[in-house]
């Protein structure tokens, strides 16, 4: 028997068929495979059955209201949630391999993430702040090839013109924008395969926001990014594929502009339009 199709696939090159083709085929992979992930702290569920399948050079997007797990799901992704000893059930996958059989520091290279608040350590200057994790992780072997990592880094976050002459400032000297790009290309220097982007631009003014959104459609060329928002037009303007949550359920998914011009969930029409 036929697998039932995924939304969107019926319309031959459209982006849901090709979507669905890619999962099919396994062209570019799914990177991240999750499988009816439940999660408790406490008594209190805030995942229930959530299943995701994410191929790469995508941007990915869960968004949904405030409390419905959005940013659980990143943490588990890279298993953060663990310090809070949830109780976990289901499977994650990534790149077929399960991410809780794989050694913590391991899957923390591979997986990296933006946060909320831009946090690079303030008194560390912005050329420590981006050697840090390739220096501790030993990715590099000479010195040299540091230099360069972090440069290419800070390239690719698109600030190394802003700082290249100032790359021994504490990275504090930096505006609000700058220290998340700045962040960024912290994380970019371990060369993962996914960036896990929480609210990233959610302390930014429009100018910034502009930059970043920009940039994660740059990145996505080379990686995958999985982006939380609470915010639809960010959603709409950079997402490839989206997944609305609530309560900790995918009430519904699909390519970022079917989801967007013909919901099908009531639910889904409410918060794009603004009423939840
Ligand atoms: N460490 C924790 N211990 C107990 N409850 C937690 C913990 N982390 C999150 N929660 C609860 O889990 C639920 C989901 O939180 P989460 O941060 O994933 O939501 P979110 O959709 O990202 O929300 P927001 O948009 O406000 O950031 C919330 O009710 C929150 O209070």
């Amino acid at each position: 028997m036929k697998p039932p199709r995924r939304r969107g696939e019926a319309r031959r090159g459209g982006p849901g068929y090709i979507w669905a083709k890619h999962l099919r085929t396994g062209v570019g992979r799914n990177v991240i495979d999750i499988r009816d992930l439940k999660l408790q702290f406490g008594d209190v569920k805030v995942l229930d059955g959530v299943t995701m399948k994410i191929p790469n050079n995508v941007i990915y997007v869960i968004m949904g209201p405030s409390g419905s797990g959005k940013s659980t799901i990143l943490r588990v992704l890279n298993r953060l949630v663990e310090l809070y000893k949830p109780k976990i059930e289901g499977e994650v996958y990534l790149d077929g391999q399960d991410i809780f059989k794989m050694p913590l520091s391991l899957l923390r290279r591979r997986v990296q993430m933006v946060f909320q608040i831009p946090n690079p350590i303030p008194t560390l200057s912005i050329w420590e702040n981006v050697a840090l994790g390739p220096k501790l992780n030993r990715l590099v072997k000479s010195k040299a090839e540091l230099q360069e990592r972090v440069r290419w880094a800070l390239e690719k976050a698109q600030l190394w013109e802003e700082v290249k002459n100032r790359l021994d400032a504490p990275a504090a000297s930096l505006s609000g924008g700058q220290q998340q790009r700045l962040c960024i290309a912290r994380a970019l220097a371990f060369k993962p395969e996914v960036l896990l982007m929480d609210e990233p631009t959610a302390n930014l003014d429009p100018v910034n926001t502009a930059k970043i959104e920009e940039l994660m459609l740059e990145l996505k060329k080379e990686m995958t990014i999985v982006l939380v928002t609470h915010y639809p037009p960010q959603a709409a303007r950079v997402g490839d594929w989206v997944a609305f949550l609530y309560g900790g359920k995918i009430v519904e998914e699909g390519p970022v502009r079917e989801v967007f011009t013909r919901p099908r969930h009531e639910l889904t029409e409410k918060y794009v339009t603004g009423k939840i």
